[in-house]
């Protein structure tokens, strides 16, 4: 039975998670445990009391205690109901109350995580991470608050009413009880494995109807559906069989335990039957025996099979664990201190940075934004052009060098103060479930709807806002799939006027608007891009032509930089970019 907590790793799993959920539910777990307790004496004097009723009516004929043994064994089975209520009631809303607390830690920590931690897991392993691990949380508990409290104690209960009234009786059982656990250890190595598994298909059946449903457009025109079920039948079947596993080594738990029991009852039946009739014994105290035995079965069971129970449960604590102790992809300083306001000239000096486990983007890269201005970046596919955006925002951390604002190392900065100072538009559009009021209100969630309302208009959102049913009130559908690429783009331009920032992030969308569209998208544009520090990684010629510089990149190194008139006479990369890629 204790074999579990000398598994080491186990046992810091355990303690750990005992600790931290003790600390903050100490009422409720107190209340639990004390009627634990009383559930564990009560079910000791429930068999104790037919000691006294088998002698005091059977042998000594004593009609004055009836009526007082009846009130007690009355007293002993309602305390008994009373503390199983208690302990219920307790162990639910602790028990609830945990899952929520975890809920809300792993959150905290999967938010708190830097861009790198997305790439490298997938959301359907976080999905089911969040409603796997928590709930995995509360059983372990559960189980172990359980069993190590209210079966524990009650075996220990049972066993000192049989040792007091029969200690020669008791050694039969004491005999049984390592054989049952070295069969139990047998069957948890395999258990153990399976869970594991069991966990991974789980993600896998959340990770397929991701993409089903976020790629459904693909799905269907390109036939796919049959592909796409074969997955997840396959996901479902896996997951169907491993529980079968699992549940068919529980099973066979039961018959070892159950014959080795009945073994155990059969014979102290039969030593006890000499006893009584030939041994002189009283047969009170042979019945309390028996009783006590008989109801040790169950808690004993139980205990037997706590750790079978436990493995499941425990690989989703061990994952919860890991999640939060996994170290921040993109920390705060301690240290960190608020960036001072500035006119917002951005300084790149000598900046050396590679994606994880990749070959470096830039080597010594020196490069100066003018405050103010806009600058265009411009260059082949896999220059660099996103990366010096991911690094403004400090999405990742060069690895030597540094970006400034205003002088101002962006590392040493909150980067509560630093996101402050960015709106950014992306060329890949993402609008939350909600109304058009709610999406542009992310942009400043104090701004009062007049001010959502005059951002919508200078972004050319408002009239086509205006013509729907439901005007701002409009939901959007999710990632905004209600709306068209057109409308969508001009409300993430009005949530970043709504922003008001002082640097301006722009990811220019490639993908081809119809006239009118883009035509409004570059006045709401202009707009929003006056007196700002204005980025944008410029797909269209209209926003070349609007730049005060451009930068040319390649191979993460600054080709060329100058206004579009200077840049073209050049006759260098730029006029050859400006011929393939930027003329319409
Ligand atoms: N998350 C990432 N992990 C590893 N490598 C990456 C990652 N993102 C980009 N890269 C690599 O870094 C280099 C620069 O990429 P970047 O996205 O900055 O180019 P870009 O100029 O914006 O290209 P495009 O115009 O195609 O978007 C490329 O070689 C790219 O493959």
């Amino acid at each position: 039975m204790f074999r579990f907590f000398r598994s080491t790793e186990n046992q810091r799993l355990i303690i750990r998670l005992l600790k931290e959920s003790f600390r903050e539910h100490k009422f409720g777990y107190g209340a639990a445990i004390v009627s634990m307790l009383v559930v564990a004496a009560t079910t000791g004097a429930s068999a104790w009391i037919l000691r006294e009723i088998t002698n005091e009516f059977v042998i000594y004929k004593r009609i004055d205690r009836v009526n007082l043994i009846a009130a007690a064994v009355a007293v002993i089975f309602l305390l008994k109901g009373l503390a199983n209520f208690v302990q219920a009631y307790f162990m639910s809303r602790v028990g609830n109350a945990i899952i929520a607390d975890r809920q809300r830690k792993i959150y905290d920590r999967i938010l708190a995580q830097g861009i790198e931690f997305y790439h490298a897991t997938s959301s359907s392993e976080l999905i089911a991470r969040m409603t796997n691990n928590a709930q995995a949380a509360r059983s372990v508990l559960d189980l172990v608050v359980t069993s190590y409290v209210r079966d524990l104690v009650t075996l220990i209960v049972l066993v000192a009413v049989m040792v007091w009234q029969q200690p020669a009786l008791s050694l039969i059982c004491f005999v049984v009880g390592p054989v049952a656990i070295y069969g139990v250890n047998r069957i948890l190595k395999r258990v153990r494995k399976i869970a594991k598994m069991e966990f991974r298909s789980l993600g896998q059946i959340v990770h397929v109807m991701q993409e089903t449903a976020i790629g459904v457009r693909v799905v269907k025109s390109f036939n796919l559906e049959g592909a796409m079920r074969k997955r997840m039948y396959k996901a479902v079947s896996d997951v169907q069989n491993r529980a079968n596993n699992i549940a068919t080594l529980e099973a066979a738990t039961s018959p070892v335990m159950e014959t080795l029991a009945g073994l155990a009852i059969a014979g102290a039946v039969l030593v006890s039957g000499f006893l009584v009739l030939e041994g002189g014994q009283m047969p009170g105290n042979i019945m309390a025996f028996i009783a006590a035995l008989l109801l040790a079965y169950e808690p004993a069971k139980r205990l037997a099979r706590v750790r079978i129970s436990l493995e499941t449960g425990i690989v989703g604590v061990r994952m919860m664990f890991q999640l939060a102790d996994r170290p921040l992809t993109l920390a705060e300083k301690p240290d960190a201190k608020p960036l001072q306001p500035g006119p917002g000239k951005i300084r790149f000096d000598n900046v050396s940075f590679a994606y994880p486990e990749s070959p470096p983007v830039f080597e010594g890269f020196n490069l100066t934004l003018a405050a103010g201005k806009m600058t265009a970046l411009v260059g082949p596919s896999g220059s660099g052009k996103s990366t010096i955006l991911n690094l403004i925002m400090r999405m990742y951390d060069p690895q030597s060098g540094k970006v400034e604002f205003d002088g101002q190392d962006i590392s040493f900065a909150t980067l509560d103060s630093l996101r402050q100072k960015i709106a950014y538009v992306s060329q890949d559009t993402f609008l939350f479930a909600g109304t058009i009021m709610h999406n542009i209100r992310l942009g400043r969630e104090s701004a009062t709807d007049e001010e959502v309302i005059a951002a919508a208009k200078a972004a050319n959102a408002h009239d086509f806002i205006s013509a729907t049913a439901k005007g701002y009130d409009t939901e959007v559908g999710e990632n905004g799939s209600l709306l068209s690429g057109g409308q969508r783009q001009r409300i993430s331009i009005a949530r970043a006027m709504l922003r008001d920032a002082e640097i301006l992030l722009l990811d220019e969308a490639t993908s081809a608007l119809d006239a009118e569209s883009e035509a409004l998208f570059r006045d709401a544009l202009q707009q929003l891009t006056v007196g700002r520090t204005t980025i944008v990684i410029a797909h269209r010629l209209s926003t070349v032509h609007q730049a005060d510089t451009i930068v040319v990149l390649e191979n993460g190194k600054v080709r060329e930089s100058g206004p579009h008139k200077t840049l073209l006479k050049q006759g260098g990369l730029y006029q050859k970019l400006y011929e393939y890629q930027l003329m319409p």
